[in-house]
């Protein structure tokens, strides 16, 4: 099923605590089998007054029973892209690395750290006859990533509710589940870590192969461990604030989706839209047609499967 374009542009990634948009009109739900299976969650077709489409899949999956090292993000990515999508919007509880972002402070992060372990399936390409490499230098979509940066702020004070947005900051992304041990934060500190998740890896990079613009909202909801006179971060720590942030994130997306999808419309996702033009290889044998046809599920224009 694939929505037109213009009714249809911008995808919601849902995390830890924002299970739903359930402040939007529910249009409909979908649960497309893509040659990466199926996504964390059935897609739900979301309705801004005006009409204007939104896609929302929760990253964790409804219920939250996908750990962050099992969430099926070529799925999610490529599902939203072949609906019609051409930009993700992801929501994240994080942790804090830094004194100024207080818990229930929001963050737009402009860099990022892995420190996953490997084990997540990171390309699309991977397990196929193509070899491609994307550029990752800047991971998140900067022209967004500055839209943002505006609309947010002004989201967020028209909220009232005092809840400040840090920008430029970079975050560290981890394996888990497990948090990290005080030794580890105080490393990502040192290294210029400012946020901490399990979860911006390798979403960023498969948004990033599937050419769709991408930036995170991160919310804040502990201080991590590296604070040498508090507790360490505790999952039950981190429940404390989820409500309140996901509900911030929900008036957010409410109050900025629409200007977005607008934009959207001109060219603020151009510098994506082409990018994999160059990463994909010269090819010394004939690909397997079987890869073309998954590849073409998200690079239609790259990828024609013969038939
Ligand atoms: C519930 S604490 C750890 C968990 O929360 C974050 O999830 P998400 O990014 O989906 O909001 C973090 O990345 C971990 O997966
Ligand atoms: N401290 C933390 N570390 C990793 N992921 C998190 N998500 C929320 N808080 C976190």
């Amino acid at each position: 099923m694939t929505c037109t374009s213009a009714s249809l542009l911008i995808g919601v990634i849902g995390g830890s605590g924002l299970y739903h948009l359930d402040n939007l009109t529910t249009i409909k739900t979908v649960n497309p089998e893509t040659p990466w299976g199926y996504p964390s969650s059935p897609i739900t077709i979301c309705a801004l007054p005006s009409g204007t489409r939104v896609a929302f899949v929760a990253r964790h999956g409804k219920h939250h029973n996908i750990s962050p090292s099992a969430v099926p993000s070529r799925a999610n990515v490529a599902a939203l892209k072949h609906l019609g999508v051409r930009a993700i919007l992801a929501f994240s509880a994080v942790g804090s690395l830094r004194e100024e972002i207080v818990p229930g402070h929001f963050a737009l992060p402009t860099q990022i750290i892995d420190r996953t372990k490997g084990v997540r399936p990171a390309s699309f390409f991977e397990g196929t006859s193509i070899v491609a490499h994307a550029a990752f230098g800047e991971p998140f979509s900067m022209r967004l990533v500055k839209w943002l940066e505006g609309a947010v702020a002004r989201a967020l004070e028209e909220e009232g509710r005092g809840v400040v947005l840090h920008r430029d900051k970079c975050i560290v992304c981890m394996e888990g589940p497990q948090f990290s041990t005080r030794a580890e934060s105080v490393m990502y500190r040192a290294w210029g870590g400012d946020l901490i998740n399990m979860s911006v890896l390798p979403e960023a990079k498969l948004a990033r192969e599937a050419e769709l613009g991408y930036a995170l909202i991160a919310t804040a909801t502990d201080y991590d461990s590296w604070r040498p006179h508090s507790e360490v971060v505790t999952a039950s720590q981190v429940m404390q604030t989820l409500q309140a942030n996901a509900n911030t994130s929900r008036h957010l997306a409410a109050a900025i989706l629409e200007d977005l999808h607008a934009s959207a419309q001109g060219d603020l996702f151009s510098e994506e839209r082409g990018s994999m033009a160059f990463s994909i290889m010269p090819r010394s044998v004939d690909p397997k047609e079987e890869d073309i046809e998954k590849l073409a599920y998200i690079l239609p224009e790259y990828f024609k499967p013969a038939n």
